[in-house]
């Protein structure tokens, strides 16, 4: 109803009231005329009405599908976007547990938001594995991230994906490589993340934890990918451009997966909302790739440093395009290291991140990691017991229950919490679930642990003990614990990444208890990985006497 006519309706009833007064000023044909238009008005009113209301109950009756109204024009939209108030992975997961595990989202008709999602583990294995071929990221998936991720690991299929992966995968099992990430380790958290945190405990003040993660593992992934070390954890916390452009960039790159193509293609256009922001801050990220290459050709120029070095850009540089026989281009080389940034950068940290926020609840799990820690220190010769105490890479692999209460929280907290494919042929999914081509397809992982027909009743609880046998971790299948991916394109940092989050926890468990700051507010983040909205405000406790 538009003002106007609400105006009209309220002077037409006072002088309904006047008339009856006998009060009226109006001449007889004048209050015909009024009487008679108002009743007019009245009636579009209700006629229109009893079409919405009509057209409301018809589509809710006939078109409830899979527990979801579809309306017309609008599909489901009208419930994405109220999932999306609450909690996207959480409404995702509901919808999946009502549906035993697939259901179809239709977006508005005009759009191609139209997807199947699934957390059905055979579905996952069918997907990953079976018919692996059938299903690739798609054309779809590489439209809508490749300005952020070019051509690089994670948004290439085919030829250009296998190249990347066998170099890295060759590299990322090199025992140089191994000795590289476990010194930079050693370093970044002995000499910045304990530091930092030795501040902020002597000084009692909260300090966002996720953030310090983010810039650990920021700095430990540039080291790997590019061997420069950009100095993000650093007393005082300086803001380092590049890393705050990567983090608009993944988040504006998110918001394109929920906003029809056409709409997000004309806002790239007119550079307007978000697609503004990821403009300008893909240009940071740019700059910043570009200086490392640059950099890096002239200190390969100047000195024979090949064999010195063994980060990732160093070997990428030293190969040839195997259809052209040249050198890598640039843009290539950038896109390479911005895609392993991307996959060091955001997972780890965040896992460790929820990690911290489980422990804080569940206070006999931290006891249990204590117990370990302290029991395998306790097995050292005692000739080293002066200077620092530093994990050593043997201890860590033994800590058997930290990694039991990691994967728990990646379980419930997975750092990409849903990922995409597209299919290339008709196919049918082992459940049933009919799959024409081009169709979109969605692995919800944040919903497979919410499954009670996965993990069983105590699905929702922080349980690491459902990992151990005989005290000994055992790993789940990919398809059931989606976290790090499966099949061809299993996470390649894994084992890293275990070493990593284990190595920085115990440092930092073994020192300090995590307090998370009374009411702070714990949501995840709307971006490719799983961030925590708000971050997280700890105080730490030293647990005394430990250097
Ligand atoms: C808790 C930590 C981590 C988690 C949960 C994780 C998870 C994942 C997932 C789900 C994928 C599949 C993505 C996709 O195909 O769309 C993936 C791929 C990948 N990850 Fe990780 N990751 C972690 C840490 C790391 C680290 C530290 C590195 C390297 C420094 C790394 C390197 C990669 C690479 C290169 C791929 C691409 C594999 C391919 O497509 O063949 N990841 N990871």
């Amino acid at each position: 109803m538009s003002p106007s006519s609400s105006n009209n309706m309220t002077s037409s009833s006072s002088s309904s009231g006047d008339l009856a007064a006998g009060g009226s000023q109006l001449a007889p044909s004048g209050r015909q005329y009024m009487m008679s238009s108002s009743f007019l008005e009245i009636q579009t009113l209700e006629i229109l009405m009893a079409v919405i209301v009509f057209v409301a109950i018809h589509s809710l009756r006939q078109r409830k599908r899979q527990g979801l109204p579809v309306w017309p024009l609008v599909g489901m939209l009208p419930s994405l976007i109220a999932g999306l108030q609450r909690n996207m992975y959480e409404w995702i997961s509901d919808v999946l547990c009502a549906q035993n595990g697939t259901f179809t989202f239709e977006g508005p008709w005009f759009t191609n938001l139209k997807c199947i999602v699934t957390s059905d583990p055979r579905n996952l294995e069918h997907l990953l594995k079976t018919k692996f071929h059938n299903f690739p990221k798609g054309d779809y998936f590489r439209d809508t991230v490749q300005d952020l991720l070019g051509n690089g690991i994670f948004n290439a299929d085919d030829q250009t994906w296998q190249r990347q992966r066998k170099t890295a995968s060759i590299e990322f099992h090199s025992a140089k490589f191994r000795q590289l990430t476990t010194e930079s380790l050693v370093e970044l958290v002995h000499a910045r993340l304990l530091p930092v945190l030795k501040q902020a405990a002597d000084q009692c003040v909260d300090i966002d934890l996720q953030d310090v993660l983010l810039r650990l593992t920021f700095d430990n992934v540039c080291m790997i990918a590019f061997g420069v070390d950009p100095g993000c954890l650093s007393p005082g916390l300086p803001e380092i451009p590049f890393a705050k452009a990567f983090e608009d960039a993944t988040q504006a790159t998110l918001l394109r997966f929920i906003t029809p193509t056409l709409i997000w293609k004309a806002m790239r256009y007119a550079e307007l909302g978000f697609e503004k922001t990821l403009k300008s801050s893909i240009k940071r990220v740019d700059e910043f790739a570009e200086q490392v290459i640059r950099t890096r050709k002239k200190e390969l120029e100047n000195q024979n440093m090949n064999n010195s070095r063994s980060d990732l850009l160093t070997v990428f540089m030293g190969l040839k395009d195997e259809q052209s026989g040249e050198p890598f281009s640039d843009k290539f080389l950038r896109d390479i290291c911005v895609n392993f940034i991307l996959a060091g950068r955001d997972t780890s940290s965040v896992a460790l991140s929820w990690f911290f926020w489980l422990l804080d609840q569940n206070q006999t799990v931290e006891d249990r990691i204590l117990e370990e820690m302290h029991t395998i220190i306790g097995q050292r010769n005692y000739e080293t017991t002066a200077g620092p105490l530093i994990f050593r890479a043997e201890e860590v692999k033994k800590m058997d229950y930290l990694q039991a209460a990691l994967s728990e929280a990646l379980r419930l907290y997975p750092s990409v919490p849903v990922d995409h494919k597209e299919v290339v042929e008709d196919d049918v999914f082992p459940d049933g679930t009919k799959l024409r081509k081009g169709t979109k397809i969605i692995y919800a992982i944040y919903a497979m642990g919410r499954m009670e027909a996965i993990w069983g009743k105590d699905c929702r609880e922080y349980k690491p003990e459902r990992w151990l046998r005989e005290g000994r971790f055992m790993s789940e299948s990919a398809y059931k614990f989606t976290a790090f991916n499966g099949g061809p394109r299993l996470c390649l940092g894994k084992d890293f990444a275990y070493y990593q989050m284990k190595f920085a926890a115990a440092s930092i468990l073994y020192r300090y208890r995590v307090n998370v700051v009374q009411n702070h507010p714990v949501l995840p983040k709307l971006a490719l990985t799983m961030y925590m909205k708000h971050g997280l405000k700890v105080k730490l406790c030293s647990r005394g006497g430990i250097n």
